[in-house]
């Protein structure tokens, strides 16, 4: 039996419970919560990732709705013990929802919520910085200067790649790979080359506007083109970024066969979900081209990283902070609060006659 787990009370006479199982930035979350009768209950234990059995212990014996993180495990187990204390809703404070197995929540009845949308800009802004930084080798000048070994300016020092007139490649281009494509092909003038299971309409019209707009200028137009498989994209493009959700058709869509494909100087880039790649070929292919460069914000084995993959200078690793924006975290928070009251709405009638 786990241990209780030590909690935060917000509105502690609200009919509806909801249990939030980790602090959420800004409070316009907890006062929707509250306006619309609902005791909050916050989960302040000092633990980053609660198991299976410490989010029964916050569920209890009464609870309407819940809003839970991408670390957990929201499966059979935590929606049959959140129907049998009565929760009606659950949602995630993201966008991906592989942590959840929606057809056990419609089996127990719960609905489930994601995140979408606020989270955009602010993960392809990420994405963006990776594929700078990897391009022009910042993490490790930083490095070398803080080490003080510049001794002085010289032709050969931390030579990187020029983005402007290469190639971008999105693999994924749903929001998020949309939104990086657009950073990409506005700020450095690349040349999109994409791959996804549906036709980006919308972002294939931009860069036909955009192309003409910078001939008219007497600029080199841009260009955009759907590719009819990944592997186009991984031959023909520069920088790679990878924007798909995490599936069974995704996991390890990036694999030794696959990063053979790319060229040898060219940059991936993965602010999706770690196992869209495989780690293990990842450090060896590292290992193998120095010169081919990755900007990860996500892992296979998160909080971990495969051995090997943190001595590579050709790679960049930062915690799963693509949406870390005060904006968007606060934005996820009313997001995740907000599919949690929708469903209490909808099934309370009487509350919306009033
Ligand atoms: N690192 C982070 O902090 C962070 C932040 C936000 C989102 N994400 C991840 O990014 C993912 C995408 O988010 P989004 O809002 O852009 O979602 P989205 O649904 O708008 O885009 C996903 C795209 O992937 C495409 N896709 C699905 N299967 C594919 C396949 N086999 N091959 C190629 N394309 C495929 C879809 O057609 C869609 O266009 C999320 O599911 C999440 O896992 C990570
Ligand atoms: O899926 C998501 O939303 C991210 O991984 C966290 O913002």
């Amino acid at each position: 039996m786990a241990k209780p787990v030590s909690i935060e009370v917000w509105n502690p006479n609200g009919k509806y419970r909801v249990v939030s199982t980790k602090p959420m930035p800004g409070t316009r979350w907890i006062n929707l919560l509250i306006e619309q009768d609902c005791r909050v209950e916050i989960c302040t234990q000092k633990k980053t990732i609660l198991s299976v059995e410490d989010i029964i212990a916050l569920i209890g014996e009464r609870c309407d709705g819940v809003i839970g993180q991408l670390t957990e495990d929201w499966g059979e187990t935590l929606f049959s013990a959140l129907s049998r204390a009565g929760g009606k809703a659950f949602s995630n404070m993201a966008v991906g929802y592989n942590n959840v197995d929606v057809s056990a929540a419609n089996k127990y009845g719960v609905a489930v919520g994601n995140t979408p949308g606020v989270l955009t800009e602010t993960t392809a802004e990420l994405a963006a910085s990776l594929s700078v930084a990897a391009a022009r080798r910042i993490v490790e000048a930083d490095e070398f200067m803080r080490a003080g070994l510049y001794d002085g300016w010289l032709p050969h020092l931390f030579v990187g790649n020029l983005l402007k007139g290469q190639t971008v490649g999105v693999i994924g281009a749903g929001r998020i790979g949309s939104a990086y494509a657009r950073m990409m092909i506005e700020g450095f003038k690349m040349n999109l080359i994409y791959y996804d299971l549906y036709q980006a309409t919308r972002l294939e019209k931009f860069v036909t506007a955009y192309g003409e707009f910078l001939k008219a200028n007497g600029e080199q137009p841009v260009t955009w083109r759907r590719a009819a498989s990944m592997d186009e994209v991984l031959r023909e493009a520069d920088v790679i970024s990878l924007h798909p959700i995490l599936d069974k058709t995704t996991f390890h869509l990036i694999n030794k066969e696959s990063l053979a494909t790319m060229k040898k100087e060219a940059i991936l880039v993965n602010c999706s979900r770690g196992p869209v790649v495989d780690e293990v070929a990842l450090v060896e292919h590292l290992r193998q081209n120095p010169m081919f460069r990755v900007g990860l914000d996500v892992f296979e084995d998160e909080p971990y990283m495969k051995p090997g993959l943190s001595d590579m200078k050709n790679a960049i690793v930062v915690p799963h902070i693509a949406s870390a924006s005060k904006w968007t975290r606060e934005g996820m928070a009313t997001l995740a609060a907000l599919n949690v009251l929708v469903r209490k709405l909808v099934t309370q009638p009487h509350y919306l006659l009033a």
